[in-house]
């Protein structure tokens, strides 16, 4: 037992998916903190954690303990850092050491820089120019000497492409600066000036930040009201304190045009964290973080988990997109979750939206959130005269999307040299192919769900797994030939319309399969700024967040589209799309309109976009949320099983049903096979467990599932404050 303990004991986690922390010895040789990064045996193998804690208590024989190997030369997790993994690992009810790989997302990074070699042009041309060849000579000529693996990865090409080069002495080696450095941001950089209700908005928001305190403002403006400029001063203040500021967004094109203006502001761009790094960036980024260098940082979700050195301040961007939720590995919301951080932290964190979620306004309403409002579009300009186009009397004809007045409005809009976006929220040429003589649906083999046919790459595509196909020449069912007809519109079908109808005309078309990238984003941001687009066709990726000032007209083709999903907050996802596309026109001097097209042009939400009256529509929302005991108002879980045999899922789902929790404030729904009843070839059930806001969900899943042996062969995961109930 303890007292025969001799040496300090310290419990490790580690971040593997099934981890948990553990006990090893600190030896004397080694400086053993807490937070250290450390190297130690796991079975045979070698494995890199954190250390947790001390292990005091610890009652392993002495004879079983094995020693930590190294400490690695990093600095150490922060301390906020810890308690933040402790605390969603409790809240999402995932591993710990789940959790602690998100925040260790870059093992490289905890290793000193190695030297790196870089190549460059010796302005010898080959004797054999391939089109490989070309572009990485295209690529050191142009941005010089870079490492054999980023040119290789800009250029597309094979590393051997380049060490060929090498060989032939058409590039030659050079030493590169072991990094690249970050760049320190001046909040004094170009200060601006703001309008009344931004001063104030901003003079909160920096005394709060200054106070080192938590605490939370809703900062709610209209669209174009200079939300971006109000925050921008939070961020100053906190330089000014020396502390670092995180910008989360919730979609990485949009970071293009806004690095831009933090380059205006600040001087310098942001340290940017999101998917579409280069591994050296990465790197790079996340010791900057974790060593206190990076001032300002604008990422995704996932930048929530860097190692923070001095945190001071988050601004959630955008705070009521889905997109902060994660569903997959460890289920969290971003803006939930920056909240806790906040707190754990002790400092301010800001929500910014045009169009708040249903749970902030209520914090907000509550006192729990500083209010902050911008009732009116900066500048002098105003929200855009929004008109329905009700599509029972206006039918556009079949096989056609794009009604009569709507046409007219965008000649009138294009002949005034101004530009135009058509939006509609579907990928692809058409939604669903059938069989025109037996009625037959193409469907992905491994999902529920229909294929999607592409037009433009030629397949047919699952939106959820990503099979791809060509279209059949003859049907499956009834063998007719040549059969198959695609039905409804994707955006590639509305860009073929556009096309007919105006044939003179520069259309461009983006989703967020064409623009994946920072880079293809901030193409396209140019291209709609120097007017080279005059009609914009695009999915719910060009809705928010952009400011193009030559947008004038914006058409909904499908304003319906979304409203019969039927899950909880369908009506508000509606309306929160909607007044984001909506406000994309006339944000500056050329007033806007909108034209949605409708068959519901009396539907509640409809009717508020129209009206611009979000209180009414909040209020109604709210109402029905609250009798039906739903979020803000409820709390809910889901429980998400899998697997490949439908019948031992389904087996297993009602064994767990028998023994769910019961109570007067505790509903379970379920099991019921999940809406989306197969995902990659894997049958899905689920569970809706829903409680009153005073029940603690966590330990009545808890109690639920303690020693319950889920079998090998299906997946079971817990959703806490789910937002997918597919
Ligand atoms: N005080 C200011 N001085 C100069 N320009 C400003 C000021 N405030 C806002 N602007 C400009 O007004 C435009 C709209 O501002 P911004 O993009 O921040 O609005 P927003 O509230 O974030 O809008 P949305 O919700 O639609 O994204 C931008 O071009 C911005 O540069
Ligand atoms: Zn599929």
């Amino acid at each position: 037992m303890s007292s025969t303990i001799k040496h300090r004991r310290v419990r490790v986690l580690l971040p593997l998916s099934i981890g948990d922390v553990y006990d090893y010895r600190a030896p004397a040789s080694l400086d053993v903190e807490i937070g250290h990064f450390v190297t130690v045996p796991l079975g045979r193998r070698e494995v890199t954690g954190v250390v947790w804690e001390e292990a005091i208590d610890s009652d392993l024989a002495e004879e079983r303990m094995k020693d930590i190997l190294a400490v690695l030369p990093c600095a150490k997790l922060p301390q906020q850092s810890l308690k933040f993994i402790n605390w969603v690992s409790q809240y999402t009810m995932q591993r710990r050491g789940k959790v602690l790989r998100m925040a260790m997302s870059v093992p490289d990074a905890l290793y000193p820089k190695a030297p790196r070699t870089g190549y460059r042009f010796t302005n010898k041309v080959p004797e054999k120019l391939t089109a490989a060849r070309r572009r990485v000579l295209d690529i050191v000529s142009e941005s010089g000497a870079q490492t054999a693996t980023d040119i290789a990865a800009i250029a597309g090409v094979s590393v051997s492409v380049i060490k060929g080069l090498a060989e032939k002495g058409v590039l030659e080696t050079v030493d590169l600066p072991a990094e690249s450095p970050i760049e320190v941001p001046d909040g004094q950089f170009a200060e601006v000036e703001l309008s009344p209700d931004q001063v104030s908005a901003a003079n909160f928001l920096a005394s709060a930040v200054g106070s080192h305190e938590f605490g939370v403002s809703l900062l709610e403006g209209v669209t174009g009201s200079g939300k971006t400029e109000v925050y921008f001063e939070a961020i100053a203040a906190c330089l000014k304190e020396g502390r670092q500021s995180l910008v989360l967004l919730p979609e990485i094109a949009l970071t293009a045009q806004l690095l831009a203006r933090f380059e205006e502001r600040f001087g310098v761009r942001p340290v940017e964290w999101h998917s579409d790094l280069g591994q050296s960036a990465r790197r790079r980024n996340w010791r900057a973080v974790i060593e206190g260098r990076a001032g300002i940082v604008l990422g995704a979700r996932s930048a929530l988990f860097l190692p923070f050195a001095k945190l001071g301040l988050i601004v959630v961007d955008e705070e009521h997109e889905s997109s902060f939720k994660q569903d997959e590995g460890v289920p969290y919301n971003a803006r939930d979750m920056a909240v806790v951080r906040g707190k754990i932290g002790s400092f301010p964190v800001v929500l910014a939206s045009a169009t708040p979620s249903l749970e902030s306004l209520m914090n907000a309403k509550m006192g729990k959130y500083e209010h902050l409002k911008l009732p009116s579009r900066y500048g002098g300009a105003t929200l855009p005269n929004v008109n329905v186009i009700d599509l029972k009397l206006n039918s556009p004809g079949s096989q056609r999307w794009i009604s009569e007045p709507l046409r007219v409005a965008i000649e009138e809009t294009l002949s005034k040299k101004q530009q135009v976006m058509l939006f509609l929220n579907r990928r692809g040429y058409a939604p669903l192919t059938l069989c025109d003589s037996c009625g037959h649906r193409l469907q992905c083999p491994n999902c529920s769900a229909w294929l999607v046919e592409h037009r433009l790459m030629n397949r047919l595509q699952c939106h959820h797994c990503g099979y791809s196909t060509v279209l059949p020449k003859s049907c499956s069912e009834c063998e007719a030939e040549e059969s198959f007809k695609a039905c409804g519109p994707g955006i590639e079908r509305l860009v073929e319309e556009a096309e007919a109808l105006f044939p003179d005309r520069k259309i461009a078309m983006m989703a967020s399969d064409t623009i994946s990238s920072p880079r293809a984003a901030s193409e396209f941001v140019a291209a709609m700024e120097s007017g080279e687009i005059e009609i914009l066709i695009g999915t719910q990726i060009v809705a928010k967040g952009y400011h193009f000032p030559n947008l004038t007209l914006v058409g909904i083709i499908d304003a319906d589209l979304g409203l019969s999903g039927g899950d909880l907050r369908a009506a508000e996802r509606t309306y929160q799309l909607l007044s984001q596309v909506t406000g994309r026109a006339g944000r500056e001097t050329n007033p806007g309109t909108v034209y949605l097209q409708s068959y519901l042009p009396e539907h509640p939400v409809i009717d508020a976009i129209v009206h611009q009256q979000g209180d009414d529509f909040f209020a109604l929302e709210a109402e029905g949320r609250e009798s039906a005991g739903m979020p803000p108002y409820g709390r809910l879980a889901a429980l998400i099983l899998s697997g490949a045999n439908a019948e031992s899922v389904a087996r297993f789902a009602a064994g767990l049903a028998r023994r769910a929790p019961m109570g007067e404030k505790i509903t379970v729904l379920g099991p019921a096979p999940a809406p989306l009843s197969m995902i990659r070839g894997r049958h899905r059930y689920r569970f809706l467990v829903k409680c009153a806001r005073d029940i603690n969900i966590q330990s009545v899943l808890g109690k639920w599932l303690q020693g319950y042996k889920v079998p090998s062969d299906i997946r079971m995961q817990i959703d806490i404050d789910p937002y997918n109930f597919m």
